[in-house]
């Protein structure tokens, strides 16, 4: 009887404070009891304030700290978690930003510590703007170890925050010197079509990429990264850099090199680039190809990558190709290259992917019969896909259908060619975006052993080409 009670009261009690807990929170109490909590925690501590003007008292120039006061507060979480703000439109179309409202206090945590913002603007009798200024308050126990690197922190907030802002552009070398014009490529992470899991591990990549100034400054390595991106024309390659530069807001430096005159050439345009940028050189395997008409030395462009790779920091560096077979090892070792990943054509994945992109399909009846040729090894590039489900948007149907009609003769004309390397992921030797650390190989553990064999047949064959090793040592242009 006696634990039967036990069990009753202890059950009881819990549902109690469950009630009590969800009355609190429907009731807003809860709001009231926290508030409540911080003030008795503000009365208990003695608190230092300081004041960050907009301009500084004795020359009236602006302060450029205020400013960077300004976005950082505006850009933190509890700006949107309090009881009133400011909505105002931003810099882009269809964008609605925060903005501190005159008297605001808002509250920040850095390392475990509470503090403080409070917005004061003075105005004149015609309600004009007269002065503004922040008031930061801390508790005076935490002065010692959190103001130094919290003044720090919203630098490098404040800093990111304007890298996102600013308009991108995108440079490209002529006779000798860079010419830039604005870059508004609409491409962004969430338009590219590739597989999920792989798109967030490069997002994840990029983005500790930026914050690690620090730990690549400990262990004695200049801070940057390169990317080797290769896969059939209409891939999305270019599309892929465009959205790295949106990411990260990095204008992009596009290294044209049939216009490099020489090597020195070639080095003067690498230390004319700014920090936070992206070097792009595309198609690198079609001007590696053109022997006769390359202008730079072999020994010139390792230089160049090596240039980046020693003494460019804060960089990303990005190498597109058709594909890496013949590619002299030396240049893509790791080093030089950190990341390979694999632009493929389309499978059934990446086809539903655009189709709801570009049609706003997620289902349709025709799906099966797309997925059964994709079975049959038929492919298109998403370029071609895409070009399909554009011209055809006003009729999903026969966007789909004229899909599967292409679909069916390039399967055919697949199947006349013979086995080809680059093809959905039932024929292809490297899976569907394969993403490979350099000198990795991950799709040895995921395709099956006869196409591994396969794939070493095709390798062995084409390495026989004269020229096309990718693992000689020799040069592999002269
Ligand atoms: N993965 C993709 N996701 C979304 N759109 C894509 C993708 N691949 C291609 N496209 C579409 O096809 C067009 C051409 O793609 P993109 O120029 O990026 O291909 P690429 O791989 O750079 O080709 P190339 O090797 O010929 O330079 C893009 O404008 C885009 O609309
Ligand atoms: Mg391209």
């Amino acid at each position: 009887m006696f634990p039967l009670q036990l069990i009753l009261v202890t059950f009881s009690a819990v549902c109690s404070l469950f009630l009590f807990r969800l009355f609190l929170h429907r009731t807003g109490l809860i709001y009231a009891v926290r508030n409540f909590v911080d003030w008795v925690d503000e009365g208990l501590h003695v608190h230092l304030q300081l004041k960050v003007p907009e301009f500084t008292d004795s020359s009236y120039q602006e302060n450029q700290f205020f400013r960077r006061v300004l976005l950082y507060v505006n850009s933190l979480a509890s700006l949107e978690d309090s009881d009133f703000t400011n909505l105002i439109a931003g810099k882009k179309p269809n964008d609605i930003v925060l903005s501190i409202d005159d008297d605001q206090v808002i509250h920040d945590l850095f390392l475990g510590s509470r503090v403080s913002w409070h917005y004061r603007v003075k105005r004149d009798c015609e309600n004009q703007v007269v002065a503004r200024s922040f008031v930061l308050k801390i508790k005076k126990k935490d002065k010692r170890w959190i103001l130094k690197p919290y003044l720090q922190h919203i630098h490098t907030v404040s800093d990111d925050i304007d890298q996102r802002r600013k308009e991108l552009r995108i440079h490209n070398n002529i006779n000798g010197r860079w010419k830039s014009a604005p870059f508004n490529h609409p491409a962004t992470f969430d338009s590219i079509v590739m597989d999920s899991d792989l798109k967030s591990r490069i997002r994840c990549d990029l983005e500790t990429f930026m914050k690690s100034k620090q730990y690549y400054h400990k262990i004695g390595r200049v801070w940057r990264r390169s990317y080797l991106l290769y896969g059939p024309s209409g891939t999305g390659k270019s599309s892929f850099i465009a959205a790295v530069s949106d990411l990260l807001g990095y204008d992009v430096y596009s290294v044209n090199l049939s216009q490099v005159a020489d090597d020195s050439d070639l080095n003067t345009l690498l230390l004319q680039t700014t920090c936070k940028s992206l070097i792009v050189v595309e198609h690198l395997d079609r001007y590696i190809s053109e022997k006769a008409t390359a202008k730079t030395t072999p020994a010139g462009f390792l230089n160049f990558m090596d240039g980046i790779s020693n003494f460019q920091e804060e960089k990303i560096i990005i190498f597109t190709m058709n594909s890496k077979e013949g590619i002299d090892s030396a240049l893509l070792r790791p080093g030089r290259i950190d990341v390979h990943i694999h632009f493929p054509n389309c499978d059934f994945n990446s086809f539903k992917n655009l189709a709801c992109n570009y049609l706003g399909l997620k289902e349709h009846k025709l799906f099966p019969q797309v997925e059964e040729i994709f079975l049959t090894g038929a492919t298109m590039s998403p370029a071609e896909i895409a070009e399909l489900m554009l011209v055809n948007r006003s009729s999903p149907s026969r966007a789909l259908k004229s899909v599967i009609t292409a679909l069916h003769s390039n399967g055919r004309n697949a199947v006349k060619a013979g086995p080809h390397l680059y093809n959905s992921a039932s024929s292809s030797p490297v899976p569907p975006y394969a993403v490979e650390e350099a000198g990795g190989v991950p799709w040895k553990d995921t395709v099956p052993k006869e196409f591994r064999k396969l794939y070493g047949l095709l390798r062995l064959k084409s390495c026989k080409k004269p020229g096309s090793s990718d693992h000689g040592d020799e040069m592999i242009y002269r």
